[in-house]
């Protein structure tokens, strides 16, 4: 007997398909304060085990974003679903046992100063109605794992900004949730133990395969730890992809101007002498990246083009295990020809070349 099969119904990308490897999907998410639009379409998906960093200036929308996230904020329209449940459309009583799937850390940690390490990181289990010895057991789990075990009796008035944070993640973790929302989680600490709260959140993604949604403005918490970064401006994702390689080709201004500080720019001694028109020598910025960057570019470039150019600044940094690098060469003369030829052989070899100007004399 010839078995009929019905052809599934087609699947299109304006259908939210909610996969139950998308622990976080936003769709066309809009929403409006007066004249601003704080959410301007935002669609976004925060994929299982990732870290997802979603970084913008003040007042990009970022906010707005956690908000719609949690629940606190409903809308205009689109969608939110938090582990294939839409949530933007629920009742109070509907979204508190969803609002337990996400783990927040704070940037000013929000710990109660009344209550002690380990009741502040069972709190949540608390509030869940789980019984006393279950709490304590899983807040002394917890503070092995975020290394304060000793200062569970403690209160945080004595711990460091550091120590408030470990406790933060312990009790944002304490009802196992499916997201770690960090929304600026360091923000307020100093450099030092802002690696440490990286590591120590990058090592409970590793070792739990915790989802964590890194919210922050700044691009080195994103490069220290995130697989993926989307960069929102005016309430918009402007640009989005895996780190190293937005780090490698920034395509907005907005991503180029949030990674100013880290990339690397011409010193100001040799930026102050460029001008325009011709000079003794021709100054180049290279950017390198993956593929590109591993190979010996340089020495094969002396060998095929036969003048002695200079490297006056730049080298090769790794993001993500990916080498990515900026240098700045010195091509000498007014032979036009020899730089065309240089520029033609390095972005042969996929580096992306820009003429930054002329110097009267060598730098
Ligand atoms: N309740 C509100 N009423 C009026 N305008 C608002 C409200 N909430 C946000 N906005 C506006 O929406 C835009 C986005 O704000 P949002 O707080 O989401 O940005 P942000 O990226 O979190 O900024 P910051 O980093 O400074 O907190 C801003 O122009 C802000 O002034």
């Amino acid at each position: 007997m010839n078995q009929h099969i019905t052809a599934p119904a087609e699947i299109t990308d304006s259908v939210p398909i909610a996969r139950t490897e998308d622990v976080v999907r936003l769709v066309d998410l809009k929403r409006r304060f007066g004249a601003t639009a704080a959410l301007d379409g935002v669609s976004l998906t925060v994929r299982k085990g990732e870290i997802l960093g979603i970084i913008g200036r003040s007042g990009a929308g970022k906010s707005t974003l956690i908000r719609c996230l949690n629940g606190l904020e409903r809308p205009d329209s689109g969608e939110v679903f938090i582990e294939g449940r839409e949530i933007s459309r629920l009742g109070e009583r509907e979204l508190q046992p969803l609002r337990r799937r996400i783990g927040m850390v704070f940037q000013h940690f929000n710990l109660l100063s009344a209550k002690t390490v380990e009741e502040n990181v069972a709190l949540p289990l608390k509030i869940d109605g789980r019984p006393r010895p279950e709490r304590l057991a899983r807040a002394a789990e917890l503070l092995q794992l975020v290394g304060l075990s000793e200062k569970a009796k403690a209160y945080p008035a004595s711990l460091s900004g550091g120590q408030k944070q470990r406790v933060g993640i312990a009790r944002a973790l304490a009802a196992r949730p499916a997201l770690l929302l960090s929304d600026e989680a360091t923000s307020a600490l100093d450099p030092e133990t802002t690696r440490s709260i990286l590591a120590l959140l990058k090592d409970i993604n590793s070792r739990l395969r915790l989802t964590i949604l890194l919210i922050t403005h700044e691009m080195e918490v994103i490069r220290s730890i995130a697989d993926r970064v989307a960069v929102i401006d005016a309430g918009r994702i402007v640009e989005e992809g895996a780190v190293w390689q937005v780090f490698a080709n920034p395509r907005s201004e907005i991503t180029r101007s949030l990674l100013g500080g880290i990339r690397p720019q011409l010193p100001p001694e040799i930026a102050s002498r460029l001008a325009a028109g011709e000079g003794a020598e021709t100054i180049l910025r290279i950017d390198v990246a993956g593929e590109a960057a591993r190979g010996p570019l340089l020495s094969d470039l002396s060998a095929s083009v036969p003048a002695p150019l200079r490297l006056v600044h730049g080298g090769i940094d790794h993001v993500q295990n990916q080498p990515v690098g900026t240098l700045f060469l010195a091509v000498p003369g007014a032979d036009t020809g020899r730089l065309a030829q240089t520029i033609a052989f390095l972005k042969d070899r996929g580096a992306r070349v820009e003429v930054l100007g002329h110097v009267a004399g060598p730098v």
